[in-house]
């Protein structure tokens, strides 16, 4: 079965507070998005790439990233929407209706996603036809109320915390998006989308090193990972 990867790197970066956006900043000398596009262009399950970016940023992208990247000619590129899910609604259609493969939703700033998890999580896709990365909760969780006081301790037993390449048959897949808007659903990631629908979604276990780098911090930690991803 073919295999489309979308990779979303439409968003403002707003928690890292930089000025540039943060999918673009470098890590070790290579920028962040063009490590993730290249863990996707070395899978061979993988046969085309969809990057969803702000539209403001297509020439640079072209000009300053696309040369960093083998086969470029495999990635077309979608305008980033309002929301993640927006860009990946935008590059759905961009794929277009006639696509019968899976596709392989991917945050442009989780760079350390190893060739084993992506086989994995495809494989299982390829099998039940809706697979996420995750891995289990490993910390205690508490909620916390009214002026940071905690307000109760909850149980970590069956909490995983969602990681991507999450990959689902792409019917499925639009078909989720088309209801969440019919329906004004906005959600944090496209398996809670597909799940709405009753679907089964597989969990397959990753690996905290497939960190998305969110705050300033994350690029620290980054720096620890990349002798395991030297390009
Ligand atoms: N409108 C948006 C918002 C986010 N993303 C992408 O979704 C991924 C995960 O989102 P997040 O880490 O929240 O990125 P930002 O929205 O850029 O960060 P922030 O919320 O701090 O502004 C990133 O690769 C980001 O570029 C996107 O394609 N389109
Ligand atoms: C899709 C995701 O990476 C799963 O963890 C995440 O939900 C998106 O990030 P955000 O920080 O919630 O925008």
């Amino acid at each position: 079965m073919q295999i489309a990867a979308i990779i979303v790197a439409g968003g403002k970066g707003l928690r890292m507070g930089a000025d540039t956006r943060k999918q673009y900043l470098e890590l070790g000398g290579i920028p962040i998005l063009v490590r993730t596009l290249r863990r996707f262009l070395a899978c061979p399950q993988v046969d085309r790439i969809v990057l969803a970016a702000p539209a403001d940023d297509f020439s640079f992208i072209q000009s300053d990233l696309f040369p960093l990247l083998p086969e470029r000619h495999r990635i077309v590129l979608a305008p980033g929407g309002a929301e993640r899910q927006g860009s990946v609604y935008n590059a759905l259609i961009t794929l277009g209706p006639d696509f019968e493969g899976l596709v392989a939703v991917h945050d442009g700033v989780r760079p350390f996603v190893s060739p084993e998890e992506l086989r994995r999580v495809c494989e299982a896709g390829q099998r039940f036809g809706a697979a996420i990365l995750a891995v289990p909760a490993f910390e205690t969780l508490k909620r916390v109320g009214d002026e940071e006081t905690i307000a109760g301790t909850l149980s970590r037993e069956g909490l995983w915390m969602a990681q991507t390449p999450q990959v689902f048959r792409c019917d499925l897949l639009a078909a989720a998006h088309e209801q969440a808007r019919e329906n004004g659903v906005l959600g944090t990631d496209d398996a809670s989308l597909v799940e709405r629908m009753g679907v089964p979604v597989r969990v397959v276990t990753g690996s905290r090193c497939n960190i998305k780098i969110t705050t300033p911090d994350d690029l620290d930690l980054a720096a620890l990972f990349l002798p395991r991803f030297p390009f």
